[in-house]
């Protein structure tokens, strides 16, 4: 088939070069000159595990093509995918001018029938607006599709490649019998293809999201009394993980949720359901107590170091919101930074691909360290904010003679307690016993 994909970020690359993948011809728009320049010269635009190999293939057998014109783009596609952003509103509503910018200008392009789909998380009624935005300057046939995507930055080629489901919201009989010919290869292992309407389709984006968020609050939560009642969450995680209807998965403890999108998602969801007249009283609770978690190690530290944090030097370990990617949007270790320089710390990070990112964003707030060990030089204390596999089997001893004192603070419990209480530091990690060495300060 051919493809169009409008807004070549993270989700519109990968859905372009994992649709050029199984055969079609997919013409990826963006606004973004230099973005646009250096894909076509077959430089890829973001860190993503397993992508460059598919990009690289499908760009060099020209089934994967960079444009800046919307209407070069889209001339032969049948398909037209929005991977548009979505960023929130000051009110935390998701601002739609870019997905109702493009439908306009879609509008006065179209020539004959395509399905425009919508990719970007977008809330109920959007395919709506996209339609009517359409329908104001083209008169033909036309379908809009609501088709939220669910990849995982990191994973986000299996994610795509093998889904758990695909949602598709239409009623349209057309466009269900094209997107079931799209996704075919792709659903080929039983995983479902879920028709449903558009305003459902809408909705189940953020009641994903949200539900994922709630989970992980909930067990910043239980690791908060786990803290106080001495009790250790990774026992009550595993207790609790083992019931089917409970899950294993994101149940971890942290620093707070990160990323680009779960806090920016259940704000929306929030502000979608003031609209509706409803108080969604647990998305609420949701968001105050990531807050109060992303808060939570910085306030470890300082009640650590009594005399106060000015003058003191700490390495950090982790930078990107999560392993396995290079993005730092709402990641929790910028948050700490600021706390830390704020009371009057300095920092050196490492992080295996995040630090170009950073610097563009902070600049020389910090210092950047060549290796996770160059990193603890000079430094009073260790801070683990990303749990990178590169930092889950460290040589302790090498830290142990780098560090000043041998004291960790680990946002993302990657430690054994005893292991590190045995090998003399003082290790303070999230929802787990604190085994006290005699205080070095
Ligand atoms: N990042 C994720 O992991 C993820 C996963 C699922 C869903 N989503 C949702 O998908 C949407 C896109 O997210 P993203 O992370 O890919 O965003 P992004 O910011 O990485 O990419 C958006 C792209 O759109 C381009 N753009 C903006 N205006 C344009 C225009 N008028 N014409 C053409 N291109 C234009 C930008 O230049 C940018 O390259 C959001 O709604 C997001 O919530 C994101
Ligand atoms: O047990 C857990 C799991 C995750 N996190 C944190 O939660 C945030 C989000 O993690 P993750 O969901 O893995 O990353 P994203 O790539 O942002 O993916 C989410 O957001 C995407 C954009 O909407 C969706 O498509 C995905 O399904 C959804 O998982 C990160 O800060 C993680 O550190 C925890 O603190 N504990």
């Amino acid at each position: 088939m051919k493809i169009a994909v409008v807004g070549t970020g993270y989700v519109g690359l990968v859905t372009g070069t994992c649709l050029a993948e199984t055969g079609n011809t997919v013409t990826c728009v963006d606004i973004d000159q230099r973005k646009v320049q250096k894909l076509q010269s077959g430089q890829i635009t973001i860190y993503e595990p397993g992508l460059e190999k598919l990009f690289d293939r499908n760009l060099k057998e020209e089934r994967l093509l960079f444009t800046t014109s919307l209407a070069d783009g889209i001339k032969d596609a049948e398909i037209i995918f929005l991977a548009l952003p979505t960023p929130p509103g000051a009110d935390g509503s998701a601002d739609l001018r870019y997905v109702l910018g493009v439908a306009d200008d879609i509008g006065k392009l179209l020539q004959d029938y395509k399905v425009i789909i919508d990719k970007s998380t977008v809330p109920v009624g959007t395919a709506e607006k996209v339609h009517a935005a359409i329908a104001a300057n083209y008169k033909g046939e036309f379908d809009v599709v609501s088709n939220p995507e669910f990849l995982r930055e990191g994973v986000a080629v299996d994610d795509f490649m093998k889904p758990d489901r695909v949602v598709i919201g239409t009623t349209s009989e057309r466009a269900q019998k094209l997107l079931t010919e799209l996704y075919a290869p792709y659903v080929r292992q039983g995983n479902p293809l879920i028709f449903m309407d558009e305003r459902s389709a809408e909705l189940t984006k953020y009641a994903a999201n949200s539900f994922l968020a709630t989970k992980i609050s909930f067990m910043n939560e239980i690791a908060q009394l786990c803290e106080r009642l001495g009790a250790d969450v990774d026992m009550v995680r595993r207790g609790i993980g083992s019931d089917d209807r409970i899950g294993k998965r994101f149940l971890f403890p942290g620093i707070g949720y990160g990323g680009s999108c779960f806090p920016k998602d259940v704000q929306a969801l929030v502000h979608s359901s003031g609209e509706a007249d409803y108080d969604f009283k647990i998305l609420n609770a949701v968001m105050e107590v990531n807050e109060t978690q992303k808060r939570h190690l910085v306030s470890k530290i300082k009640a650590y170091y009594e005399g106060g944090l000015t003058g003191k030097h700490f390495a950090l370990w982790g930078l990107a919101f999560k392993p396995n990617t290079d993005d730092i949007r709402e990641a929790p270790a910028l948050e700490i930074i600021d706390a830390l320089v704020e009371a009057g710390a300095t920092v050196t990070a490492f992080d295996p691909e995040a630090m170009n990112n950073v610097r563009g964003v902070i600049g020389d707030k910090i210092q950047y360290a060549e290796t996770t060990y160059d990193a603890l030089e000079g430094a009073d204390a260790l801070i683990i904010a990303t749990e990178w596999n590169e930092f889950r089997t460290p040589d302790f001893d090498k830290i142990l003679a780098t560090l000043k004192e041998p004291v960790v603070f680990d946002g993302r419990n990657l430690f054994e307690v005893q292991h590190m209480y045995e090998k003399g530091f003082h290790y303070e990690s999230i929802g787990r016993p604190l085994i006290q060495l005699p205080k070095i300060v």
